[in-house]
């Protein structure tokens, strides 16, 4: 059995997509995971989760309030405590993510800043002594933690917050203070009401110089009684969008004093008379803020992969309308336009999550070079990471939002639960950075590669940049996936140095250098876009060239067909400087055969992630396929329905409706 989802008395439509499945789904989800080993672990984790029952969701989680949301997470949080070193190796940081996904979901929870924030920044911030304080406390858990950084007034420009911390030498102490209303702390993840620590990042005065963002470890609440700390305010921000199980928090200082140790130190020091030691490197304080981006495209990735399994699942047992046979009304997969709205999404999402392995070990290298005193290749993985972060968000929002129509109305159902998966993912276009202000950090390393470029420095060029200085080729497009990286590489030399022209030309006929970015920033966002993209699919490529099992790089191949194909036509407008449009009508013909011979894969490849229906929550992508049972019973659980009739009719209605017939 190749498709290792199969079982009797399912869905016979979705029995029958994966017997159609042409490779091994366990060596495909290998190939996903990175190794056999981890993703042998994932489902040993997932299935250990399962006979632990009191990690099941106790009623459907779209039926809770917010409240019910969060007292459930922690719930399991607590059931979790007592099973946590025989369910995984914790100090493996792909395991413990797993888990949290598994049992907790997507919507946030206590500790949803604690293992990707508020860890990682005592990790690459804390000095040894601080470390030897903290961390063993934060990786137990015996502290809630997590990352304070966001004020109401500021986010995205750093060098503006308000939120000082004042050190004074008489006391060796700073001051945290909140100066104004907007100075506030404002949407931290976990801050509002679960977390007793934060690491706040506050602009460093001393002396009156002010020395700008630097991290400190707070305690915020008492540990014995959980409640805020004299001369702490902190609270819950509201409902959001989604991500309702976390409670995203403000949090204000009424000159809180810190101890001097309480200033993480690794980097930057202050002495006890309050000399001041700066950094090796301006921004090493933003690195919680690099590791997180550099997680981004692996769990973007898998955000579109969950909304793509309900898809892919539903569109195989959804039957509607008729095809060449009249007897029998076809899966909605057959139509070209479903496969054209989610087959390209795969694609991205395999390429998203083969870019995520190299810029998570990216940044697990640098952090080791940095702690060995060389931050050379820190501008470098902040371009890289900066871009992918946008690109990524910002097409898996688009990818998720197809799969979602892909599911006609039951899709828009939170039964489906895909307007949730949305809601959550689209949250990474701001968070960690405004996309828009993320694509303009990219460009300023773009056009610094254009200026050296043009100064005959082409030898300085930092990883992925060559092309830049390359001459235009005739592009042969039978050449294979190799002649699409051509048309991306042409595509995105010249708008980068179209971008740069455009800027520089400004900045010659007398504009400010800022004025000028700002009157080129469209045109360079467009460059970011085009030399991201680029990366994307050139990671796809070199990932799937590796690979030797054949019927997986078979398969992959084609899926890497409907990228390229899908990718150039999509950039149309540029690939037409460099491509004639009779060769995009050809690439137009490839792409719909590659969606023809990827439609009997499609099935197996998104049961390749193997992601359990615990952390779907979805109805409409049941692994079993038993949609409609199903769906019955999930609109039977509301709490609209545990009643005849409810108390508003007879408040309301009733008496509007008799007064109405007298
Ligand atoms: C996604 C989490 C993973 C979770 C996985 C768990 C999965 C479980 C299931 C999933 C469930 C739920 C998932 C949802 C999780 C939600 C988690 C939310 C987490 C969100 C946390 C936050 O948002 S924290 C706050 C983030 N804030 C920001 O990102 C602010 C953005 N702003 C900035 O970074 C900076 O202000 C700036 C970079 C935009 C500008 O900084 P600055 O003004 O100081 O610099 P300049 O622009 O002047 O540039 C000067 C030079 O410095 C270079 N530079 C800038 N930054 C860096 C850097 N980091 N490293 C190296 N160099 C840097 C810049 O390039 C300039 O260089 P030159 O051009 O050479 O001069
Ligand atoms: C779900 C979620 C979780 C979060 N979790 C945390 C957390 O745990 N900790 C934390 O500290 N923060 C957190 N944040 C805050 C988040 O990091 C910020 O909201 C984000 O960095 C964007 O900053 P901002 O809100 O100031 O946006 P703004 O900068 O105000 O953006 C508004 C608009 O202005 C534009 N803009 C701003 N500056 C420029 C510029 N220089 N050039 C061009 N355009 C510009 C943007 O592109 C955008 O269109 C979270 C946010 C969300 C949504």
């Amino acid at each position: 059995m190749l498709n290792k989802s199969i079982m009797d008395g399912d869905n016979p439509d979705l029995t029958e997509e994966r017997m159609k499945g042409a490779f091994d789904t366990d060596k495909m989800a290998a190939v996903i995971y990175g190794s056999e080993k981890f993703a042998i672990r994932r489902r040993e984790i997932t299935e250990s989760i399962s006979r632990i029952p009191q990690l099941a969701d106790s009623k459907p989680f779209s039926f809770m309030t917010r409240e019910e949301k969060i007292s459930e997470s922690c719930r399991k949080l607590s059931v979790l405590s007592e099973h946590w070193n025989q369910l995984i190796d914790t100090n493996n940081e792909e395991e413990a993510l797993h888990l949290y996904r598994e049992v907790l979901g997507l919507e946030g929870h206590a500790f949803s800043l604690h293992e990707t924030m508020f860890i990682p920044s005592l990790v690459a911030q804390a000095n040894d002594e601080q470390q030897e304080k903290w961390l063993g406390r934060a990786k137990r858990r015996e502290i809630i933690g997590c990352y304070a950084q966001t004020e109401m007034g500021h986010g995205t420009n750093l060098r503006a917050l308000e939120t000082t911390a004042t050190y004074y030498p008489s006391t060796q102490e700073f001051i945290l203070h909140t100066p104004t209303e907007t100075a506030l702390k404002w949407w931290p993840g976990a801050l509002g009401k679960s977390s007793n620590y934060a690491v706040v990042v506050a602009d460093l005065v001393i002396r009156d110089t002010h020395y700008g963002a630097h991290p400190f470890m707070v305690q915020l609440r008492d540990e014995k009684t959980h409640n805020p700390l004299p001369g702490i305010t902190v609270g819950d921000i509201g409902p959001k969008m989604a991500f309702n199980g976390a409670d995203n928090g403000f949090l204000g200082f009424n000159q809180y004093k810190l101890p001097r140790d309480h200033m993480l130190m690794r980097h930057s020091r202050v002495e006890e008379n309050g000399t001041y030691t700066k950094p090796p490197h301006a921004k090493i304080g933003y690195s919680s803020m690099v590791k997180v981006r550099s997680r981004m495209a692996m769990d973007q990735g898998l955000f579109m992969v969950s909304a793509l399994v309900i898809a892919v699942r539903y569109s195989a047992v959804r039957r509607q309308g008729f095809l060449d046979d009249k007897s029998r009304e076809v899966k909605v997969l057959d139509y070209q336009t479903q496969q054209h709205r989610l087959f390209p999404s795969i694609a991205r999402a395999y390429a998203f999550i083969f870019c995520g392995f190299e810029t998570i070990q990216l940044y697990d290298q640098l952090l080791i070079d940095v702690k060995n005193g060389d931050t050379s290749g820190m501008s470098d993985l902040h371009a890289l990471t900066s871009g992918l972060k946008s690109v990524v968000t910002h097409q898996t929002g688009e990818g998720i939002e197809q799969a979602r129509m892909a599911c006609g109305g039951h899709g828009y159902s939170m039964a489906s639960y895909i307007s949730e998966i949305y809601g959550v993912a689209i949250g990474g276009c701001t968070y960690e950075g405004e996309n828009m202000v993320m694509l303009l950090q990219l460009a300023r390393y773009l056009v610094k590669s254009v200026e050296l470029v043009k100064t005959g420095k082409s030898k300085e060029l930092g990883p992925m940049m060559n092309y830049l200085a390359e001459p235009d080729t005739q592009i042969d497009l039978t050449s294979g996936p190799e002649a699409y990286v051509k048309v991306f590489q042409h595509a995105a030399r010249r708008q980068v140095w179209k971008a740069t022209d455009k800027f520089h030309q400004l900045m010659e006929s007398g504009q400010s250098r800022d004025i000028a970015w700002n009157n080129s920033a469209v045109e360079l966002t467009r460059a970011s876009r085009l030399h991201t993209r680029l990366y994307i699919m050139e990671t796809f490529i070199r990932r799937v060239s590796s690979i030797s099992d054949v019927s997986i790089k078979k398969v992959l191949i084609d899926l890497v067909n409907v990228h390229v194909n899908y990718e150039v036509l999509d950039i149309g407008t540029y690939a037409l400087e460099h491509v004639s449009s009779t060769q995009l009508d050809s690439i137009r013909s490839q792409l719909y055969s590659s969606l023809d011979t990827l439609r009997p894969n499609a099935v197996s490849l998104i049961d390749s992630f193997q992601i359990s229906d615990m952390q779907l929550r979805s109805v409409l992508g049941r692994r079993d396929g038993h949609v409609y049972t199903n769906l019955f019973e999930w609109a039977k659980a509301s709490p609209l329905n545990q009643t005849h009739v409810l108390p508003s009719v007879n408040q309301y209605l009733k008496p509007m409706m008799d007064k109405a017939k007298l």
